[in-house]
């Protein structure tokens, strides 16, 4: 394979970054790859693993010379990192970045980005509810998407950076900021912290704290303790960067929420049944068109109407 960008910088060297870098050296597509992160203990454990060809003890030292730098830091630490390796960043360099949230870390960091130096935020729809520099595996972008929003910069450095995402296994898209985040606010921020809620509910009732809620937690519940195990640190820094596009879904749910309620007290079997049967068609097109590759026999039994 030809080698796409001949020196790459991670920084942040947790879950995203390691994941990167492994697919990186599957796809066989950069040169060498350096990497940071602000723990001495991370750095020590990306050294003990492999991860990355040379760990820097320091940011500036990771970037300096790099033809691609990736930004895989919590969304609340994007500007402070960038304006610490904006001196260091060589002309005609792309910066781009894994964050969850898009807007606000366009605030964040275009305004310490260097003349010459393309600016391309992007977001792989990809993760675990791990963190860390142990984290990361190789397939972690296979068939996901990551949507980049380019926000007008060089279209031929912008298409380079599509199919480096794509020779990581993605599908890519790309879009606006305020749509990206308002976007993800439905699919992905409402979600996890209905997840939080709801594990904090369960930990509220004191009979359910030990062997109950664990030895009897039917699967929706598992799957709600298994997104509420994501790291703290980003998801604190997702809701307080996305705050416009959360606060605007949490309404409208808390909404539909109440109509619920309603329909339960008032024994009104016919707008359950209407609501149920409306959003099992979401779920059923979402695997029609492919998008669930977590399902079981996925792609050999067909879906049943
Ligand atoms: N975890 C997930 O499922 C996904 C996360 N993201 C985004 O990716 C970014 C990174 O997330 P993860 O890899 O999951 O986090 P992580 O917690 O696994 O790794 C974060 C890394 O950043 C380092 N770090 C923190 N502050 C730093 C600083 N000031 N300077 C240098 N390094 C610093 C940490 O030491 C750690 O190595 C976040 O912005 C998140 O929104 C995007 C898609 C999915
Ligand atoms: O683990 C899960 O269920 C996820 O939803 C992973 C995830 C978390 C954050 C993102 O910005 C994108 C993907």
């Amino acid at each position: 394979m030809t080698v796409m960008y001949n020196r790459v910088a991670l920084i942040g060297l947790g879950l995203i970054a390691s994941s990167m870098f492994w697919a990186m050296k599957r796809a066989d597509v950069v040169g060498e790859v350096t990497g940071y992160a602000r723990s001495s203990d991370t750095r020590d454990v990306a050294r003990e693993i492999g991860l990355c060809d040379r760990v820097c003890d320091s940011a500036a030292d990771a970037v300096a010379g790099a033809d691609l730098i990736i930004l895989c830091v919590p969304i609340g630490v994007m500007a402070d990192v960038t304006r610490e390796i904006s001196g260091m960043l060589k002309p005609g360099a792309v910066l781009t970045d894994v964050g969850s949230v898009k807007r606000a870390v366009i605030n964040a960091v275009e305004p310490h980005v260097p003349d010459g130096v393309h600016f391309i935020p992007g977001h792989p729809l990809a993760g675990t509810e791990q963190s860390g520099p142990r984290s990361g595996f190789a397939e972690l972008f296979d068939n996901r998407w990551c949507l980049l929003t380019p926000n007008g910069a060089d279209a031929t450095e912008v298409k380079k950076l599509r199919t480096f995402w794509q020779e990581l296994g993605s599908n890519v898209d790309e879009m606006d900021a305020d749509h990206h985040d308002l976007v993800l606010a439905v699919t992905s921020h409402t979600p996890h912290l209905i997840a939080y809620t709801m594990v904090g509910v369960a930990d509220d009732l004191s009979r359910v704290t030990d062997t109950e809620v664990v030895n009897f937690s039917a699967a929706g519940f598992r799957d709600f303790t298994r997104i509420a195990a994501s790291d703290p640190t980003m998801w604190r820094d997702v809701f307080l960067n996305n705050k416009d596009a959360t606060l605007e879904i949490l309404g409208r749910f808390t909404e539909e929420l109440f109509a619920l309620q309603r329909a339960i007290r008032q024994g009104d079997g016919e707008h359950l049944h209407d609501y149920f049967t409306r959003t099992r068609a979401i779920r059923r097109g979402i695997i029609e068109a492919g998008q669930d590759t977590d399902v079981p026999n996925f792609g050999r039994n067909p879906v049943r109407k």
